[in-house]
């Protein structure tokens, strides 16, 4: 028979798999690193970046010093960074069960996604819970474009409040936006430099993870990315093994 008490052990340290997805340079490693910082005293965390080539994200990550470096492992994904997060998951899931094993019992592990366009999301398959990355200086208009990442993602975070002057956005106003556009899902101004978002984003966090360890957090689907397709080289210089329609928005850049 079963050991009981391990059991319902593992089943409240279940680890949480939460991901961070959102266009190039909207702050997602920022915003890991603040994640690190501020819980891994009462978390017992790892992390696994996605870049393309490199292994930049994970460098920046150990560099900053918010986690032991063997917890920060790099994902090479050799095309487009969605490929690697929803189309074909492997490398990451490898990546996410053998930071569980090698650092058992973990609470936490946050996966991030390369820079891609306003489409990528997470498979559900992957993760428990997603964080869609948007940025004040990408434009006060984004958030009203929608998306499954906007739409529907488990938080929205309208990122670098503090630059809202210097580039004619209204903050509040984009906020406000992005909630309309959720039908009034979690939505969170944040910047490094004000402690309060900071300790908003951390509260949130725990919450999802208390959810997620009582059963009560049901992992979502903010939907497939956009139609779009590659021929096997494209214009970038990378291929995508997968056809559908692609139209190359100015959002569509990748890291
Ligand atoms: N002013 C300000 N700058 C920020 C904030 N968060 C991140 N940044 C800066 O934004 C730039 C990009 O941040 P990253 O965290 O590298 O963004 P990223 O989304 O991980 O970038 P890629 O991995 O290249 O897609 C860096 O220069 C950060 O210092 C913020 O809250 N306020």
């Amino acid at each position: 028979m079963p050991d009981q008490s391990t059991a319902s052990e593992s089943e409240t340290r279940r680890t949480l798999r939460l991901g961070v997805a959102g266009p190039v340079g909207t702050g997602k490693s920022s915003l890991i690193a603040t994640l690190c910082r501020e819980l891994s005293g009462e978390l017992s965390m790892a992390v696994v970046t996605n870049d393309i080539y490199t292994d930049e994200d994970a460098r920046f990550l150990r560099s900053a010093g918010v986690l032991p470096t063997e917890r920060i492992h790099a994902v090479e994904t050799g095309a487009c960074p969605h490929t690697a997060i929803r189309d074909d998951i492997t490398a990451n899931l490898d990546a996410v069960e053998d930071m569980e094993e090698e650092f058992a019992p973990l609470d936490l592990v946050l996966v991030e996604s390369g820079g891609d366009n306003l489409t990528a999301t997470f498979s559900p398959a992957l993760i428990d819970a997603q964080i869609f990355c948007l940025d004040v200086a990408g434009g006060g208009d984004v958030a009203r474009k929608g998306g499954p990442g906007i739409g529907r993602a488990d938080l929205l975070v309208v990122n670098k409040v503090d630059l809202a002057p210097y580039v004619n956005v209204d903050a509040e106003r984009m906020v406000a936006d992005a909630a309309k556009a959720r039908d009034g899902r979690a939505v969170l101004g944040l910047s490094q430099h004000d402690p309060a978002s900071v300790a908003q984003l951390c509260d949130w966090v725990r919450t999802v993870l208390n959810a997620h360890r009582s059963g009560e957090h049901i992992p979502q689907d903010p939907g497939p990315m956009a139609p779009h397709s590659h021929g096997p080289e494209d214009e970038h210089g990378h291929g995508h093994g997968h056809d559908h329609e692609h139209d190359h928005a100015p959002e569509h850049a990748h890291t």
